[in-house]
């Protein structure tokens, strides 16, 4: 490594001064104006983290559900997975050095996490659709190429597609091609051949209209619809043309104002999805015949989802376990079916998909959704095996599910939480199951519930345990907390520093809506007394 050349450079991607920025729960994050200096950082730690990994490793621009004007940058491991926590202190520590330390802190880390500078490295990167995202993405390269490492760019692609490729390329290609071509083609055939046997008659199609968020998935998802137009015909809506990213539209605005974006035309009781701004998260809703919206997030995903691979686990005659992860934004209400009426073993992990993911991990079949719904399905490699024996051994009906669960396997994006292949998943299950939208809205009723956000001076006041769930600091406020919850029926609510945003939020839940309106904003007047609130304190109504 030329530390010098690398210092020469690093002026030109001069840190503003008395910055200071955290490697969040999914990377950095903030107006993309104050990237330029990051961006280059993590091409020089990627190349570091390649060296020492012996391994492709991925970094992805995005800010996914965050407004057009922000932007972010992640790295992605080997496996596809969130990079490992010690490296996420590096990427901080590197982040913030200031311009005369940039390359002690190198060296440090080099020596710390035992790099061999003399190892080759490879990275690739991928970019959502911000106007902002070509230019940082291109200090990314900078940084990459003059710590000599080498890349390929593979512009625009959804965030779960980065991960899909570093995950081929560290697997030679086992897992699939590294080209959008490989991924459109790993999927569709997995879907094709999964719903196959759902339509009897050549005529039948599924029909679902898709809420872009005006960013990348409507480009990736109109290069790929071509490919399963027999089974599956999608409208596209916010596609970008005209709208701005994630504004009025999106899986997190549908999730959190519990209400259908703009720009979609929605008939009673059709399908609808939508996606986030890096198409990694996908949430479903249809409206009924009274006009009245319904909301089926990241918890009725997972909960269709597990019955389905239940019911083959069953034909099958295998007993491979299942795990659920959540975390404490689920709903109380999917935690009671998942874990009463399905028998399946729930678990809650902080919030942020790394934390499921790993959780997952120690499962036959791991099935992790965030209640916003980012999630996938792990199947381990002795799973996987033996599905795939039992697809060749077993006959007739056995057989038929044994193939089912291979295919299936295959359209997970077992790297990462991933939109389309959510959404070809749950499109093929409803399929299979003759399941219309309303039949899987009432598996179970979502107790109502409302997240809210409270401004206040420094959010690292508040720190949690019980995966979240409870408030450590500052004293009084888990207190205050337990107090107003016992004021209301079938309620809970709890509070935490975001990692994406300058902000707490609060979660409550309650048995009529305006108990958790209520509640939710009795707990944001808790946090803004005792957390150090800026601004004007939360004014109730929404
Ligand atoms: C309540 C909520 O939805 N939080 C989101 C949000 O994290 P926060 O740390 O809450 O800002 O963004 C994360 C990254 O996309 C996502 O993993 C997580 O679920
Ligand atoms: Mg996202």
């Amino acid at each position: 490594m030329d530390l010098d050349a690398i210092t020469k450079h690093s002026a030109l991607h001069a840190k503003p001064s008395g910055l200071v920025l955290q490697y969040g729960t999914a990377g950095f994050r903030t107006k993309a104006e104050h990237l330029d200096h990051v961006m280059f950082r993590m091409g020089l730690l990627a190349v570091l983290r390649s060296k020492q990994t012996k391994s492709t490793i991925g970094v992805m621009v995005t800010a996914s559900h965050n407004p057009e004007e922000d932007n972010g940058v992640k790295l992605v491991d080997p496996l596809g997975e969130m990079l490992a926590p010690s490296w996420e202190e590096h990427a901080t520590c590197l982040a913030n050095a200031e311009e005369q330390d940039v390359q002690r802190v190198l060296l440090d880390i080099s020596e710390k996490a035992a790099v061999d500078l003399r190892q080759d490295a490879f990275v690739v990167i991928g970019r959502d659709t911000r106007p902002s995202s070509e230019k940082l993405s291109q200090s990314v390269i900078d940084g990459i190429t003059v710590s000599g490492g080498q890349f390929h760019d593979y512009g625009l692609l959804t965030t779960p597609q980065l991960h899909y490729m570093v995950y081929c390329r560290n697997t030679q290609g086992q897992y699939g091609q590294a080209t959008t071509e490989g991924y459109y083609q790993k999927l569709s055939k997995a879907f094709v051949e999964l719903t196959k046997q759902a339509f009897c008659s050549g005529d039948e199609c599924l029909s679902l209209k898709v809420d872009c968020a005006n960013g990348i998935g409507a480009l990736k998802l109109k290069e790929m619809k071509n490919y399963f137009s027999e089974g599956l015909s999608i409208q596209l809506f916010n596609v970008g043309t005209t709208g701005k990213l994630n504004h009025l539209c999106g899986a997190d605005f549908v999730k959190s104002h519990q209400k259908p974006p703009q720009g979609i035309e929605m008939k009673p009781n059709e399908r609808c999805c939508s996606f986030d701004g890096d198409a990694d998260r996908i949430v479903y809703y249809y409206s009924d015949a009274d006009g009245h919206f319904h909301l089926i997030d990241g918890d009725k995903i997972a909960t269709l989802i597990g019955s389905f691979l239940k019911e083959l686990l069953l034909e099958i005659g295998e007993s491979l376990n299942i795990g659920v992860v959540q975390t404490a934004y689920a709903n109380g209400s999917s935690t009671r079916y998942l874990e009463e009426v399905m028998k399946v073993p729930v678990y809650c992990t902080k919030t942020g998909v790394k934390h499921l993911h790993h959780k997952a991990q120690e499962f036959d079949i791991g099935i992790y959704f965030e209640a916003n719904g980012h999630g996938t399905v792990l199947f381990s490699k002795t799973a996987e095996m033996k599905i795939k024996r039992l697809s060749e051994e077993l006959e007739d009906k056995k057989r038929k599910a044994a193939k089912m669960l291979e295919n299936i396997i295959d359209l997970f994006n077992q790297a990462a939480g991933d939109a389309i292949s959510d959404m070809l998943v749950i499109e093929a299950i409803l399929a299979l199951k003759r399941l219309t939208v309303q039949q899987w809205d009432v598996l179970y009723t979502d107790l109502p519930n409302r997240q809210l956000k409270v401004k206040v001076a420094d959010r690292q006041v508040i720190s949690t345990t019980d995966a979240e769930r409870k408030a450590v600091t500052p004293p009084g406020l888990q207190e205050a907390i337990d107090n107003l919850v016992k004021k209301y029926k079938l309620s809970r609510a709890f509070v935490r520093p975001s990692g994406t945003e300058d902000i707490v939020r609060v979660y409550a839940e309650a048995d009529s809506q305006e108990s958790a309106d209520s509640l939710a904003h009795e707990v944001s007047v808790a946090v803004f007394q005792l957390a150090g609130g800026v601004g004007e304190s939360p004014q109730p109504g929404f």
